[in-house]
């Protein structure tokens, strides 16, 4: 067989294993540019085709190039410029991209061209679910209050999309899970729907993708690949700030899918109003929709992170084990995963069991220096004193007022969180209260953070001064 029989009879069984508008899309159009040393060459007409067959059909095309050739390869997608049909001869001219991580904006000059109308472009999404991590699901999100509007938000917009809210801004700190959020939303409405278009990408794909589509001049396939969507989950947006040509783009990209009512979903380390250089318009869409935090895990929800993570490594992992981290890694969520994999991979390596002895020797760099100083009470006490002009006697007394009863859960709060004393030496800290009352101190004041921005500026300000430049 030559290489036109051979595509010939793979794009047939291609056609039998495929969807169809993803066949007449993607594939129809591609060469079998040669097969030699196991390794077959096939030729996609453009970038896009190119790199939808690579995130999508490699596994497939190399299967079912297998079963006709009667041997494995492996397969390579390049571009060429001649696009056959496959009961046509193979004559191509063959080009290599150039390289795809870029640094600067270029002109844009030749961009500024009205954009295909949507209903004039062919179906079918480029990158989707292949790059959407099966990992990050609802299901394996953990709730709690630090995260719990957030999460209600992404699962109505992953229910409704279009509907509930759009487009969907979510922010907040490093390593909290904006992006376990965005793709969790991608995730679930593919497992719906196989067929709704998803695309994921960081607004640095976005930028370098616009840079090559110019510098190729495959303008219109940018556009089909971004406009042909049904749900656009852009990560860590702030960093098209200040890049003029790439803002817009966005806003015609932004506008086509809005206008044609397809979701977008957007997370930032920071709210609209925050990110500098951002132009005016693009601010003001991104207020037109739900704007929700996401913010620092509390005891409860850290306690069961590292509960389900636990779980999912097999490991067998104490509770004190767990406790003990969960009170002294409060930066982030992904630090927390971290440390937990460092304490396995401590204990795996010295054939011990997972102690709190041994965690606290795995971390001991992390435990002494990042975060620092250990807080006291007196530390505690002194500080909320300062900050709220309450007296220390007035907290820890019977007053109930409510000048004086705020700064005295915000103790309990402090005291829960950043030291390691129980409830019922909290309570005795602050002049022989019941347990519950400490408990309640401290659920008030973390629920109350998920709506009162005072509060939460408080908080911050405090751990600012407990723990100086290294506070979070
Ligand atoms: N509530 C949660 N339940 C379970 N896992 C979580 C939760 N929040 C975050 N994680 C996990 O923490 C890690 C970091 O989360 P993620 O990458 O989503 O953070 P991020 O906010 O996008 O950070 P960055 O701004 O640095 O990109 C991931 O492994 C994610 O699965």
């Amino acid at each position: 067989m030559d290489t036109k029989q051979i595509w010939f009879t793979t794009l047939g069984t291609l056609q039998n294993q495929i969807l169809r508008y993803d066949y007449d899309t993607w594939l129809k159009t591609t060469s079998l540019v040669s097969v030699a040393n196991d390794l077959a060459v096939i030729g996609a007409p453009n970038v896009t085709t190119k790199q939808v067959i690579e995130d999508r059909f490699m596994s497939v095309l190399r299967r079912a190039l297998g079963e006709v050739l009667g041997y494995q390869v492996n397969v390579r997608v390049i571009i060429s410029s001649a696009t056959p049909a496959p009961s046509e001869p193979v004559a191509v001219t063959l080009s290599e991209p150039s390289p795809t991580t870029e640094v600067a904006e270029p002109s844009f000059a030749s961009f500024n061209q009205p954009a295909p109308m949507l209903n004039q472009l062919p179906l079918g999404d480029p990158n989707r679910s292949s790059v959407l991590n099966p990992r990050y699901t609802f299901s394996s999100f953990i709730v709690g209050t630090s995260n719990r509007l957030a999460h209600a938000a992404c699962m109505a917009v992953a229910e409704h999309p279009a509907q509930a809210y759009n487009p969907l801004f979510l922010y907040g700190g490093v390593g909290l899970g904006k992006t376990h959020l965005l793709q969790a939303i991608g995730n679930y409405a593919l497992d719906r729907n196989p067929e709704v278009n998803v695309l994921y990408v960081s607004s640095e794909k976005f930028t370098n993708d616009l840079i090559n589509a110019i510098r190729r001049q495959q303008t219109e396939e940018f556009r089909i690949r971004y406009r042909n969507i049904d749900i656009l989950l852009i990560d860590d947006i702030q960093f098209i700030a200040g890049k003029e040509g790439t803002q817009e783009e966005f806003f015609h990209t932004f506008n086509t899918l809005h206008g044609a009512g397809k979701q977008i979903v957007l997370s930032s380390d920071r709210p609209p109003k925050a990110i500098l250089t951002l132009e005016e318009r693009l601010r003001s869409r991104f207020e037109w929709g739900l704007i929700v935090d996401v913010q620092n895990p509390d005891l409860e929800t850290r306690t069961a992170i590292l509960r389900a993570k636990g779980e999912t490594l097999q490991v067998p992992v104490s509770s004190e084990v767990i406790d003990f981290l969960a009170q002294r890694i409060q930066s982030n969520i992904r630090e927390l995963e971290g440390c937990l994999n460092r304490v396995i991979a401590y204990a795996n390596l010295n054939r011990t069991p997972v102690t709190v002895e041994v965690a606290s020797a795995a971390l001991a760099d992390l435990l002494d220096t990042s975060r620092r100083k250990r807080v006291t009470a007196d530390d505690i006490f002194r500080e909320v004193s300062q900050h709220y002009g309450i007296d220390q006697r007035a907290i820890r007394g019977r007053g109930r007022s409510r000048n004086v009863v705020l700064p005295r859960q915000v103790v309990m709060y402090l005291l829960r969180e950043e030291t390691d004393a129980s409830l019922v030496e909290i309570g005795e800290l602050l002049g022989g209260r019941d347990h519950t009352t400490v408990m309640h101190g401290y659920n008030k004041i973390t629920d109350d953070l998920t709506s009162d921005a005072r509060l939460r500026n408080d908080i911050t300000s405090l751990r600012q001064r407990l723990y100086g430049e290294n506070a979070r």
